[in-house]
C-alpha cells in the first residue's frame, strides 16, 4: 500500500468541511497521517463487499450500528465492550429469525465527524460555531473549544486504532461465542418488561443451539465473529490522507475503515465526496432522505457503481416513519428496473428526530419501529430485498430516545442524556428492536429468499 495519490477530488466543492484556522498545522498533521499504517486491509474491504453482495441477493442481512458521534472520552473498555455486546446480541436474534447470516458493521472506530444543519449554535444569547465531532472541535459550549483543531485528526486516528484493536480482540478471542451471547439475551429477557413476549423465540434459539451441540457440529463461526468498521467519510482531508494504492490491484482504498458512507448533506453529484467515493474501491453507502428522486438514485449508481458490482453500493434510506411508505416504492422500483443490484438498508433514526417539550433532541421508539415496518412492507410488496438496518445505539443505559419497554418519557431524558450529537437507542431499546424485527419475521426468515424457498446461490 502506498500513499502516493493525486487526490484531484480535493479541487471540487466539498460541503460541511471545517474552516481549519491554521493551514501549517493541518499540513503537518496530514503529512504524518499519510505515512501512518492502515487500519484495515484492502482484502478485508473486498471480503465485506462479497458479504454485502450476499445481502443484495437476499442471502444475508446487514446490521450496521453504533454511535451517532463517537467521542475520544468514549474510548474506554467498558463503553466499547457494552456497545459490541449489544450489537452481537441483536445479531444473534436476527440471525435466527432471518435464517441467514447477519453481516455486522459498526458505526465504530472512526465515526468522529458530524455534518450539521447549522454552522452556529446559540444558547442564552451567545452564538458559537457548531460542534462538528471530536475530530474537529470540542463539545463544550466555550469559544476556545469550538475552534477547529487539526491535531484532533491525529487523535481520531489513534482513537480509531485503539477501538478497532479492542473490537478485533473481542470478536476473535472467544468472548463473542454465540452461546455466551445468547445467554446475555436470556439475562436481558429475564429482566425486561417485554421478556414474556419474546420467551418463545428465546426458547427456540435454546433448542437450535442444543440441537447443534448434540449433533457435535458446532461450527467455528459460533466462536468467532466477523465484524467490520464503518463511518461517514465526511472530512476529506482525513480520508484522503488515509487513502492508499493497493499493491495487489493498483486500486485506491480508504484504509480508515472497511466501509464508508456519504451523508444526506454531502451527496451532491458534482461534489468532492461523491468523486472521492467513486475513486476508492471500498464498499460505499449513501444516505437517501425523503427528497431523493429516482433520477438522483440512478445518477448515484452511475457514478458510484458503473460496473454494477453487487455489494459495492448500499443505499441507506432515512425517510421518516410518515414518509417511507410513499417515497420508498418509487425509488426501489426504478432502481430495480434499471438492472442495478444495490443493497437497501433502513436507517429509521434520522427521519424521526424532533425537539421534545423539555428541549432535548429525541426520537420515539415507536416511530423507529414503524419506519422499519414500512421498509419491510415496501420490499415485500415489490418482491425486493430488505437488506438490513442502520441504527444509532449505545450499549449503555442512557435516556435519549423516548418509549420502549421501560417507557422512557420526555421528563426522563435529562437523567442520562449523554450523546454528543443525535439521540441513540439504549441497550434495552436496541435489543427490544431486534426482537421486534425477529417477531416480524415470524420466528424465521420471512424477508429473505431463503425463507421464500428460492434457490440459494
Ligand atoms: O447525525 C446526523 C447529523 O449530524 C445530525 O442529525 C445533525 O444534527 P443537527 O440538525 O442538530 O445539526
Ligand atoms: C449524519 C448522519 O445522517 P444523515 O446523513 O442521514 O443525516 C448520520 O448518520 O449520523
Ligand atoms: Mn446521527
Amino acid at each position: 500500500m502506498t500513499a502516493d495519490i493525486s487526490a484531484d477530488w480535493m479541487s471540487l466543492p466539498a460541503a460541511q468541511q471545517p474552516a481549519w484556522p491554521d493551514p501549517d498545522a493541518l499540513h503537518e498533521v496530514l503529512s504524518s497521517l499519510r505515512s501512518s499504517p492502515p487500519l484495515v486491509y484492502a482484502a478485508e474491504c473486498d471480503q465485506l463487499r462479497h458479504r454485502l453482495a450476499a445481502v443484495a441477493r437476499g442471502e444475508a442481512f446487514l446490521l450496521q450500528a453504533g454511535d451517532c458521534a463517537e467521542t475520544f472520552d468514549g474510548v474506554s473498555a467498558d463503553q466499547i465492550d457494552n456497545k459490541l455486546r449489544t450489537i452481537l446480541q441483536m445479531a444473534a436474534v436476527l440471525t435466527y429469525a432471518a435464517s441467514v447470516p447477519v453481516v455486522k458493521v459498526g458505526r465504530m472506530a472512526g465515526q468522529y465527524a458530524k455534518p450539521r444543519s447549522s454552522d452556529a449554535e446559540t444558547r442564552d444569547g451567545v452564538t458559537l460555531p457548531s460542534y462538528r465531532g471530536d475530530a474537529v472541535n470540542g463539545l463544550a459550549f466555550e469559544e476556545a473549544a469550538r475552534v477547529p483543531d487539526p491535531h484532533r485528526l491525529t487523535r481520531m486516528y489513534h482513537a480509531s486504532v485503539t477501538t478497532l484493536n479492542l473490537v478485533r480482540a473481542f470478536t476473535t478471542g472467544g468472548y463473542a461465542d454465540l452461546r455466551r451471547v445468547h445467554a446475555w439475551n436470556r439475562d436481558f429477557l429475564a429482566l425486561s418488561p417485554v421478556g414474556e413476549r419474546y420467551e418463545d423465540l428465546a426458547r427456540q434459539i435454546d433448542s437450535a443451539l442444543a440441537f447443534m451441540r448434540s449433533c457435535g457440529t458446532l461450527p467455528r463461526e459460533i466462536e468467532t465473529v466477523e465484524f467490520y468498521a464503518s463511518h461517514e467519510a465526511l472530512l476529506l482531508d482525513y480520508e484522503t490522507a488515509l487513502t492508499r494504492v493497493d499493491s495487489r490491484s493498483g486500486n485506491l482504498y480508504d484504509v480508515s475503515a472497511h466501509m464508508v458512507w456519504i451523508g444526506e448533506r454531502t451527496r451532491q453529484l458534482d461534489g468532492a465526496h461523491v468523486e472521492f467515493a467513486a475513486r476508492i474501491r471500498n464498499p460505499i453507502g449513501v444516505k437517501l432522505g425523503p427528497s431523493t428522486t429516482a433520477d438522483d438514485a440512478l445518477a448515484l449508481i452511475d457514478r458510484l457503481d458503473p460496473e454494477r458490482q453487487p455489494g459495492r453500493l448500499t443505499f441507506i434510506t432515512r425517510m421518516g416513519a410518515e414518509r417511507i411508505r410513499d417515497v420508498l416504492p418509487g425509488l426501489v422500483e426504478k432502481v430495480t428496473a434499471s438492472g442495478a443490484q444495490v443493497v437497501w438498508v433502513c436507517d429509521p433514526m434520522h427521519g424521526n428526530t424532533y425537539k421534545s417539550e423539555s428541549g432535548y433532541k429525541t426520537r420515539q421508539f415507536s416511530s423507529i419501529c414503524d419506519e422499519i415496518r414500512g421498509f419491510f412492507e415496501v420490499h415485500r410488496h415489490l418482491g425486493t430485498q430488505p437488506g438490513g438496518i442502520h441504527v444509532e445505539l449505545t450499549g449503555d443505559d442512557v435516556t435519549e430516545c423516548v418509549g420502549g419497554a421501560h417507557e422512557i418519557a420526555d421528563a426522563d431524558l435529562r437523567h442520562r442524556y449523554e450523546t454528543a450529537c443525535d439521540p441513540r437507542l439504549n441497550r434495552s431499546q436496541s435489543l427490544e428492536l431486534a426482537f421486534m424485527i425477529a417477531e416480524m419475521y415470524g420466528g424465521s426468515g420471512a424477508g429473505t429468499r431463503a425463507h421464500r424457498g428460492e434457490e440459494r446461490r
